[in-house]
């Protein structure tokens, strides 16, 4: 029998499971530096695509990645991620230091957790398998045997986290698009990661569906001291979920300051080609 079939899931309905939360961040203002990119540049198919970027970010802070498609949002985030290697300039992370070392990179990636906007899930496999794969680092990857109990916990309790215990064994193929956003959020969750990168994590579902998600990724950030660092092409949603906004030009941070400042003129320098609408109408 498939060791998915034992859970404990009545434990984890009652919270008994659930992982002990660290305390709430700070004020992002006043908030130790989590992430440090010092004139980074970075290269794509020999094409150099973001140049001396200098970043700090917070712990605790959510910081939203916008820009025109193909400028090099995605490509930041893997390099925050330490999957892409900046051609020059260097990236440091509290506690770790600089990421130059294959045991640096690997302490970061081991804090951190990304979601994506197609989901990455495997289709045949249910929610719960699905969201162990995302603690695969954590065993040894030719392991023929079940996953131990205390991962299998740790994923159910995740699930219970995004509100997705009782779909905890469909396949992923059965559910709508917005449980599998919440199954790629519980996959990412249950590395509690202390960085979390989301890519365009509100592309494949609704509007309305996307204000409760950017909601529980407010709570997420708040209740289990996350910085966040996400990817958005929507950006009345990226005003109200961020307390930051980044935003790319020509290989460049072109803005970068409180949503509140990021009005039409600012928005109309990194769109060009895409006027601000006018006041009161839809973006
Ligand atoms: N694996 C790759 N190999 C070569 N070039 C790539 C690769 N991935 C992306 N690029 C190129 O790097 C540039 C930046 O791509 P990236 O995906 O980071 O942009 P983006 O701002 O996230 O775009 P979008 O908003 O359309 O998702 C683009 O010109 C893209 O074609």
């Amino acid at each position: 029998m498939n060791g998915v079939y034992q859970l404990p899931l009545e434990r984890a309905l009652a919270g008994s499971t659930a992982p002990e939360r660290a305390a709430p961040a700070t004020a992002a203002g006043g908030s130790p530096v989590l992430l440090s990119l010092d004139r980074v540049s970075v290269e794509r198919g020999g094409n150099r695509i973001l140049e001396g970027l200098s970043l700090d970010i917070r712990r605790g802070s959510i910081t939203a990645l916008v820009g025109p498609s193909g400028i090099g949002k995605s490509s930041l985030l893997a390099t925050l991620n330490g999957l892409l290697r900046p051609a020059s300039g260097t990236l440091s992370v509290d506690g770790i230091g600089r990421l130059q070392t294959p045991a640096s990179l690997l302490a970061h990636r081991r804090h951190s957790a990304t979601v994506f906007q197609e989901h990455a899930l495997i289709a045949r496999l249910s929610a719960l398998d699905n969201v162990l794969l995302g603690l695969a680092d954590r065993r040894h990857p030719l392991s023929p045997l079940p996953w131990p109990r205390a991962l299998r916990e740790q994923a159910v309790a995740a699930l219970a986290e995004v509100g997705l215990l009782a779909k905890a064994l469909s396949p992923v193929s059965r559910l709508s698009g917005g449980e599998r956003q919440r199954v790629g959020i519980a996959r990412a969750l249950v590395r509690e990661p202390r960085l979390l990168l989301a890519d365009e994590p509100f592309a494949s579902v609704d509007p309305a569906l996307a204000e409760r998600l950017a909601g529980e990724f407010q709570r997420l950030v708040r209740e289990r001291a996350l910085t966040l660092v996400v990817v958005l092409h929507q950006l009345d949603l990226a005003r109200r979920l961020a307390d930051r906004i980044v935003g790319l030009a020509d290989g460049r941070i072109a803005f970068d300051g409180p949503p509140a400042r990021f009005d039409a003129q600012a928005q109309a320098r990194l769109f060009p080609l895409h006027p601000a609408p006018a006041p009161g109408q839809p973006q």
